[in-house]
C-alpha cells in the first residue's frame, strides 16, 4: 500500500502526496458511499486492517486501540504519542509544540502529517502492515490526506457520556518506566432522563509500577475541557464525514474495560477471532 503521506517543503500551504498535492483549505465531502467493509471482512483472509479510532480526549481510544492492535497483531499508532515523542526531544519543534500541546490546541496539519508520514515509513520498512490509527484524523484536511493515500476499513467511533471525560482524563496516570496506561478516577454517573448510568471501577497500576506514575501535563481541568471544545468544534464533523462513507461504527462504551471490552469484540465480530485464526493456521 502506498501510503507514506508527505509534506511539500515548498509552501506550507501544500501537502503533498507522490503527484498529488493538495492545498490546505477543506474541500467538500462529495463521493458517493461505499459499501461498508470494516470488521465484516474477514479478518483471517484479507489484508492486515487498517482502523480509525475516533472519540473526544479521555473516552479510551488508547486502551481500546492498543489491546485490539496486540490482538490483530498491527501497530497502534496514536498522534498523541508522536507529538509527546517530538516534544521529549530538544529542538526548535519540541519548544512549538509545547507551547501549542499545553494550550490544548491542535498541531498544524503539516506537523501532524510530517510525524505520521515519518512513523508510516519507519513502520514500513520494519515490515509493518496494516494500522490502526488513534488521534488521526482530527481534521477535515487531516482526513481528506488520508483518504487520498490509503482506503480505511473502519472508523470507531468511541462514546461515553460527557460528564465523565474530565474526571477520566483527569485520572490518567502512566508508568515512566514500563510506559502502560492506568486510571485511578471511580466513576459512578446515575441515569437519568431515560439515559443510562454508568460506573467504571479503577485501573489501578501494580505496586511496581506506583512510584513511577506521571501526569501528562496537558491533563490539566482547564486544558482538558479545552480539548473537549476543540473536539466538538474540530473533530466532530469526521463522524458525518465517515458516516455518509459507510464507514462509521458509533459504540457506547457500557462501562469499563470488563463490560466493554467484551462487547466491542462483538460489535467488531472478533469474539471468536483468536479460535479462527488458530483454525485457519
Ligand atoms: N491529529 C492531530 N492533529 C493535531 N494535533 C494533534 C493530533 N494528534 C495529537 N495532536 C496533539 O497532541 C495532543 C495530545 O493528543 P492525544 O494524546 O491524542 O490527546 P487526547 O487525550 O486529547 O485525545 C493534542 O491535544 C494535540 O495538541
Amino acid at each position: 500500500m502506498a501510503r507514506v503521506l508527505r509534506v511539500a517543503r515548498s509552501s506550507s500551504s501544500l501537502f503533498s502526496f507522490g503527484s498529488r498535492s493538495y492545498s490546505a483549505e477543506a474541500s467538500h465531502v462529495s463521493s458517493p458511499p461505499p459499501p461498508f467493509l470494516g470488521a465484516r471482512r474477514d479478518v483471517t483472509k484479507e489484508r492486515n486492517v487498517q482502523w480509525v479510532f475516533l472519540g473526544c480526549p479521555g473516552v479510551g481510544k488508547g486502551t481500546y486501540a492498543s489491546r485490539l492492535s496486540s490482538l490483530l497483531g498491527v501497530p497502534h499508532i496514536a498522534t498523541g504519542d508522536l507529538v509527546r515523542d517530538a516534544l521529549a526531544s530538544s529542538g526548535p519543534l519540541s519548544r512549538q509544540l509545547s507551547e501549542i500541546v499545553n494550550q490544548g490546541k491542535l498541531v498544524s496539519d503539516e506537523i501532524i502529517v510530517n510525524l505520521l508520514s515519518k512513523r508510516l515509513e519507519a513502520g514500513e520498512a520494519k515490515g509493518e502492515s496494516g494500522f490502526i490509527l488513534d488521534g488521526f484524523p482530527r481534521t477535515m484536511r487531516q482526513a481528506e490526506i488520508l483518504g487520498d493515500v490509503t482506503d480505511i476499513d473502519l472508523v470507531v467511533n468511541l462514546k461515553l457520556p460527557e460528564e465523565v471525560l474530565v474526571d477520566k482524563c483527569l485520572g490518567r496516570r502512566t508508568c515512566n518506566q514500563c510506559g502502560k496506561g492506568f486510571n485511578i478516577a471511580h466513576i459512578n454517573l446515575k441515569g437519568e432522563n431515560g439515559k443510562p448510568g454508568i460506573s467504571m471501577d479503577p485501573l489501578l497500576p501494580p505496586p511496581q509500577c506506583m512510584s513511577k506514575l506521571i501526569t501528562r501535563a496537558d491533563d490539566t481541568e482547564e486544558v482538558v475541557k479545552a480539548r473537549l471544545r476543540i473536539y466538538n468544534e474540530t473533530s466532530q464533523p469526521l463522524e458525518e464525514y465517515y458516516r455518509i462513507k459507510g464507514k462509521l461504527m458509533e459504540f457506547d462504551l457500557p462501562g469499563g474495560i470488563p463490560e466493554s471490552w467484551p462487547r466491542l469484540l462483538e460489535a467488531l465480530r472478533l469474539d471468536d477471532y483468536e479460535e479462527k485464526q488458530s483454525a485457519a493456521a
